[in-house]
């Protein structure tokens, strides 16, 4: 099963990193938390601080892991690590993704996030209350 992480990073505000993903791939235009498919030889932390540091050009500090879930999408089934990492230097750069932003946990609703972070958002949300 192919295994994707993904981080739920914040900043000083406490604001939380989101990006739309772009035209042309799987989960076209929606949003997700940054990160990729872990790669041969590589652990999951270490996949989620490559990722970031490619897609984004920032460098984050893991602070674990939030959930462990697997989804059934319709052309296959992904296994997935949420982490919750801190920003600690470096602005978000637009590469591979449509838009960026950092928004509130309550604001998160406002977003049509991947079938698979679904349930990660509404976690999110109601742990902020
Ligand atoms: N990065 C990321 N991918 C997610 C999330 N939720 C979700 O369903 N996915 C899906 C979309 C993709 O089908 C799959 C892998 O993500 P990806 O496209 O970022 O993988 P990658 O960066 O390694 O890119 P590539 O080399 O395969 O093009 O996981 C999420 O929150 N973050
Ligand atoms: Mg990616």
């Amino acid at each position: 099963m192919t295994h994707v992480t993904a981080a739920i990073i914040t900043n000083q505000d406490n604001d939380i990193l989101i990006c739309q993903r772009g035209a042309g791939g799987s989960c076209e235009y929606l949003w997700e938390f940054p990160g990729g498919k872990v790669e041969p030889g590589e652990t999951p932390e270490q996949c989620i601080v490559r990722e970031c540091q490619e897609e984004l050009k920032i460098k984050i500090t893991v602070q674990g892991v939030y959930a462990e879930t697997v989804h059934q999408y319709p052309e296959q089934e992904l296994a997935f690590t949420f982490f919750k990492a801190r920003l600690v230097s470096g602005t978000p750069h637009l590469g591979v993704h449509k838009q960026i932003k950092w928004v509130k946990p309550e604001e998160l609703t406002n977003y049509e996030f991947c079938p698979a972070d679904v349930e990660i958002v509404e976690r999110l949300i109601r742990e902020s209350n």
